[in-house]
């Protein structure tokens, strides 16, 4: 029988592999044999993931793992990022996971990243506005963009971490600031919001949620999340209890999973999901596939604000086309005058954060 590693040994092997000192990849080390398998074997994009070991970043990190477009995956996280590394690199799919630990670690996670997603940051409990995380999630968000301005500033960067309404233009001024700044690659996540409305308008019209298209614009918070029902496809028309029904409970999809899960955290799973459906668009809009449409917040001139969430179309360079609104009914224009006012003041927040 074969001897069974000293415990120790197989540790320093494992931390070995998650944090390469530089000697390792030194021609013909394990390592860089590793390296060249990823980039040989498994051509395809790589992506890192900044808030790895959370409630979103654990089932994203897995998801990833499973998606064919990508060849190497770095889970970076300031908590058990080596833990989580290990264990998702055991999955027999093509991506090369490494995991990276701490801000010491951060320039070797992001150098070299196609894409960037950030589920990095404190989520909500019962009684809380997206806005509460502010004050914490600003600041992580600011540092971890400060990173990638430095390391990978021609990556695509989606930003999940709340609130989105600021978070973003946070991100922005960053890279303005390091001269870095592309808008067509930085984009808020508000997929959950398109997702959750393919659902409870399925289920209203007694329908597969995969064959229900609801455009979902604005923002992502309360009032700002907009769904414009008079453009589900396929093409739907509804009373105005299933109006106001859908409406509210889109717009507070996040607040019920918050008060179901009692103090434990939000959305996480169906977040995971969601993050996993956008990357999975912007990695097939930066192969080159035609016709690759996801609503997005970004930055944008359909509306006198300077960012605001609507279909756009996801190509080589990120964001190639912005779509307008198109036309909109009485109750989705009051809507709309509600959305931009409370998303004019988030923004705004997020812009002096950074200039002030
Ligand atoms: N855009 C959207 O639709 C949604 C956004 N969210 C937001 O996503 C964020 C994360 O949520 P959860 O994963 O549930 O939270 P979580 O607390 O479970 O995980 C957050 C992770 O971020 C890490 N982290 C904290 N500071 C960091 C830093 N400086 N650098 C790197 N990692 C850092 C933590 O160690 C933790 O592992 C929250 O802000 C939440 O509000 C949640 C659901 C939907
Ligand atoms: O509600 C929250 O705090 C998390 C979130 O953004 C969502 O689930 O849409």
């Amino acid at each position: 029988m074969k001897p069974i590693p000293d415990v120790n040994e197989r540790i320093a092997r494992i931390s070995a592999h998650l944090y390469p000192p530089k000697s390792q990849m030194e021609e013909g080390s394990v390592l860089r044999r590793a390296n060249c398998r990823a980039k040989g074997g498994a051509p395809g994009f790589r992506v890192a993931i900044l808030g790895a070991a959370g409630g979103i970043g654990q089932p994203l990190a897995m998801l990833m793992k499973m998606n064919p477009l990508v060849s190497v995956l770095h889970l970076y996280d300031v908590v058990n990022a080596p833990g989580v590394t290990a264990d998702i690199s055991h999955m027999d799919t093509g991506a090369v996971v490494r995991g990276f630990l701490g801000q010491q670690q951060l320039e070797a996670a992001l150098t070299g990243m196609d894409l960037v997603i950030i589920p990095a940051g404190v989520p909500r409990k019962p009684g809380m506005t997206r806005d509460d995380l502010f004050k914490i999630n600003a600041g992580i968000v600011k540092t971890l963009c400060e990173g990638i301005a430095k390391c990978c500033p021609r990556a695509i960067v989606n930003l999940i971490s709340n609130p989105v309404n600021s978070t973003v233009p946070i991100a922005a001024e960053v890279f303005k600031k390091a001269g870095t700044y592309d808008p067509k690659r930085l984009l808020g996540v508000t997929m959950l919001d398109v997702v959750r409305a393919n659902t409870f308008v399925a289920e209203v019209l007694g329908l597969d949620p995969r064959d229900v298209d609801v455009p979902v614009v604005g923002g992502h918070a309360g009032v700002t999340i907009l769904p414009l029902l008079s453009q589900v496809k396929p093409p739907s028309s509804f009373t105005q209890e299933e109006i106001n029904y859908l409406t509210d409970r889109i717009q507070n999809g996040g607040t019920e999973v918050v008060e179901a899960k009692a103090g434990a955290g939000s959305a996480t799973l169906s977040m995971a999901y969601a993050a996993v459906k956008f990357a999975d668009a912007c990695l097939r809009g930066l192969r080159g596939d035609a016709g690759v449409v996801e609503c997005a917040f970004v930055s944008s001139q359909v509306t006198e604000l300077p960012f605001f969430a609507t279909k756009v179309r996801l190509g080589r360079t990120g964001v190639e086309e912005v779509y307008s609104l198109g036309p909109l009914n009485e109750y989705e224009r009051i809507g709309l005058e509600k959305a931009k006012k409370e998303l004019a003041g988030s923004i705004e927040k997020g812009v002096s954060f950074i200039r002030s």
